[in-house]
């Protein structure tokens, strides 16, 4: 197991004086196997930051247990550290006036890796992450899509079984997107485990084995992307290459078109029925039948309150 998660929670003083109590983590569980891709979605202030600070041993729970490969977070702190990466998202945390090579190698020296290593470990990640060209240049220089990348090289080159990511994909173009999902899987075949933070549903449902859904610091939900649609008992998707409409059918709660697909929202299975026999009736021959997807499940559960990002 990579973590363990028990009754988990944390409380923040806030307030001039101090009295006010927040509760970020509320006896939070949460089991996470080895070399997984995990999710972990919820809206504002769910807990999730809180979350990885505490994994990533920077923040002491106020109660419960964190383990990271069985080793206690708050006792055995100094012995996690090398095993995990840490990537907050954002523009924090880089130096403006260091160069992206620069960058890593005062990383790697933070990290104790023999020089050599160091070296080979740095010209790697720079390669991987496309940042070779600008490996001289100073960081201020940088889009915010290429401190992104640095920020995720950063968090690599300590070789770690864990990754830690918390909404790395904010402020990238699709390109930048698509190339980090990509790297997801290979850091995934390469035997790492992975907690990414996301509040894009599209991208944990692409990337993620499992997601776990938190909201007010407890978790509402743990599945597959899949999994969670399915047992979510909501209504069904009708999806076909038709410019017919649908939207006077019984049952039918809304439609929308994409990328010349029709998609169409079913109460339930008994009305997608209607829909699917609707469209074959007329010709239509592109059927079928798709579960919610994990979009719908979050709205569902959490309310749209999380997509206000
Ligand atoms: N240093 C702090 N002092 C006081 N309250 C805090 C502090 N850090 C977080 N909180 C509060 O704890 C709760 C959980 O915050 P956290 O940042 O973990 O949520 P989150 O799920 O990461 O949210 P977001 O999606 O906005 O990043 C929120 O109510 C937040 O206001």
């Amino acid at each position: 197991m990579s973590v363990r998660v028990r009754d988990l929670s944390r409380t923040y003083r806030k307030g001039r004086r101090k009295n006010e109590e927040v509760t970020a983590l509320d006896g939070l569980s949460l089991d996470i196997p080895s070399n997984e891709v995990h999710g972990l979605l919820g809206p504002n202030g769910a807990g999730k930051t809180t979350l990885c600070k505490i994994l990533s041993t920077v923040l002491l729970p106020t109660g419960g247990s964190a383990e990271v490969f069985g080793l206690d977070v708050v006792a055995r702190a100094h012995d996690v550290r090398p095993l995990i990466g840490i990537v907050f998202g954002g523009e924090r945390g880089l130096y403006w006036r260091l160069t992206a090579r620069q960058t890593l190698r005062y990383w790697a020296a933070l990290y104790k890796i023999p020089d050599a290593r160091a070296k080979t470990r740095t010209e790697e990640l720079l390669h991987r992450l496309g940042l070779t060209a600008k490996a001289d240049d100073l960081v201020e220089t940088y889009s915010r899509g290429m401190k992104q990348r640095l920020h995720l090289a950063r968090g690599l080159i300590g070789d770690p079984k864990l990754i830690l990511l918390d909404e790395p994909t904010t402020g990238m173009d699709p390109v930048a997107a698509h190339d980090f999902r990509a790297l997801i899987g290979e850091l995934r075949a390469e035997g790492r485990t992975i907690l990414i933070t996301t509040h894009d549903m599209d991208e944990a449902e692409e990337v993620c084995d499992r997601v776990t859904l938190i909201d007010h610091g407890r978790v509402l939900a743990t599945e597959s992307p899949r999994g969670l649609a399915e047992m979510s008992g909501l209504h069904r998707w009708v999806e076909a290459e038709t410019t017919l409409e649908v939207t006077g059918l019984p049952g039918v709660l809304g439609t929308e078109r994409r990328d010349g697909l029709l998609r169409v929202r079913a109460e339930d299975d008994a009305a997608a029925r209607v829909v699917l026999d609707f469209l074959l009736d007329n010709g239509v021959r592109s059927v079928r039948a798709v579960p919610p997807r994990l979009e719908d499940v979050y709205l569902d559960l959490v309310g749209r309150r999380g997509m206000e990002v």
